[in-house]
């Protein structure tokens, strides 16, 4: 195992009814910055629920957050959280507000003349402001990760930034907003926590039992659920996916295990370019990149195929296809694309450039998926 700190100190509430526990976990005297997306909150009652439950502070409101948050947008929100003297920041969501939350809790205190370009470079952040989320969109993990993925409009970049401190105080999972979430957000969220998994699982065969046999109970009950969950929304599909969702990308599975992210990275630059979902793109990648890398993954594909798939091939080479295959399925399955095709004529040396520019190159657990590799595996997945 490779040696690791873990401090997950996000406190979750999970269930029915729990949104009515902000009024305990945001303290008196806190001035709020309430940060949501398009107005879905405000549709389905989630709104009315968080301001009722926060009538003890004082709260102002910035809506309008993109799906897949826009570095722009984040910088408005900046700019009234310093006007107002907001000191807390409570994002109401899915993951593209959450992670929007998390990055506007440190780049508006942030004193420098281009934020942007002193995080990319990994600047200094000295202060975070305490962060809570209510998540409405099961799918990122963000809700108790540090990680925040934002767009640069202006530099048509796509960036994951990270910052522990940013890391939610609390997290409240109510499954029942969940209710009004088309069949497409539900497609969208199953397919990303099930590929946040596979990207920390399928890598290297490190003596990570733990790790590994959480991993695929995570990918088992996806692969159950994910369905029911698009088919019928059901109260149990809702609660299952959820916390799936949450345990795929809080920090447990990934410690002390080569992690790879290529497929995440190749996809952040499909979505900058081509505005396609983030999941979408994850979908249309995987495969090949799975099936480009099948020989240094053999263990760990041979692995999942037994204990994921139930997959009983001797040869080991025809298992691990044989599971690549199996994953395509279930994505199809799920209503996302397998092939880029399917969205987009994708330019692949625009992908490439703009991996290079973002100073990513090479990915993979193992560093060996250059520019050629991604054109390799781009072609493959056209
Ligand atoms: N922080 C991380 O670790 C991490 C991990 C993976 C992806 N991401 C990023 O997260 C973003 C995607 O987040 P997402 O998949 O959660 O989707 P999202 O937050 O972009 O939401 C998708 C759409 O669903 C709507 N929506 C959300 N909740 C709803 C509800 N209850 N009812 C009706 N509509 C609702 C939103 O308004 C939006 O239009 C991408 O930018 C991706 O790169 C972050």
């Amino acid at each position: 195992m490779i040696s690791f700190r873990l401090n997950n100190p996000t406190e979750i509430l999970f269930g029915a009814g729990q949104i009515a526990g902000l009024a305990t976990l945001v303290p008196a005297g806190a001035r709020v910055l309430l940060l949501y997306g398009g107005g879905s909150i405000k549709a389905n009652g989630v709104h009315d629920q968080v301001t009722k439950a926060l009538s003890h502070v004082e709260v102002v409101e910035f809506g309008g957050i993109e799906s897949n948050p826009v570095y722009e947008t984040i910088m408005k929100a900046a700019a009234l959280v310093r006007e107002t003297g907001c000191n807390w920041v409570l994002g109401v969501g899915g993951g593209s507000v959450v992670d929007a939350a998390k990055f506007l809790a440190y780049v508006a205190p942030l004193d420098v003349t281009d934020p942007w370009e002193h995080l990319a470079r990994g600047g200094a952040v000295t202060t975070i402001l305490p962060v809570g989320a209510v998540l409405t969109l099961p799918a990122t993990g963000s809700e108790s990760n540090p990680v925040s993925v934002i767009s640069n409009k202006g530099r048509h970049l796509k960036l994951p930034f990270a910052q522990d401190g940013a890391r939610p105080r609390f997290a409240v999972l109510d499954p029942t907003t969940m209710a009004s979430l088309s069949r497409r957000q539900l497609e969208n969220g199953a397919v990303d926590a099930f590929t946040h998994v596979i990207e920390q699982y399928l890598t290297l065969p490190v003596n990570a039992p733990v790790q590994f046999g959480f991993s695929e109970t995570i990918l088992r009950v996806l692969i159950e659920w994910g369905p029911v969950l698009v088919e019928k929304n059901t109260p149990e599909a809702r609660e299952n996916v959820m916390w799936a969702a949450n345990q795929a990308l809080n920090g447990l599975i990934g410690s002390g295990v080569p992690q790879d992210w290529s497929t995440h990275m190749i996809g952040h630059a499909l979505t900058a370019l081509y505005d396609i979902d983030h999941a979408r793109t994850l979908s249309m990648v995987m495969p090949s990149l799975l099936r480009h890398k099948a020989a240094d993954k053999l263990p760990m594909l041979v692995r999942y195929a037994r204990n994921v798939w139930g997959i009983e091939e001797e040869d080991e080479a025809v298992a691990a296809e044989k599971a690549i295959a199996a994953t395509a399925d279930f994505f199809a399955r799920m209503g996302c694309p397998i092939r880029t095709s399917d969205m987009a004529e994708v330019d692949i040396e625009a992908v490439v450039s703009h991996i290079a520019e973002a100073g990513q190159l090479p990915l993979g657990e193992d560093k060996d998926i250059d520019a050629d590799a991604i054109r390799a595996i781009l072609r493959e997945a056209a």
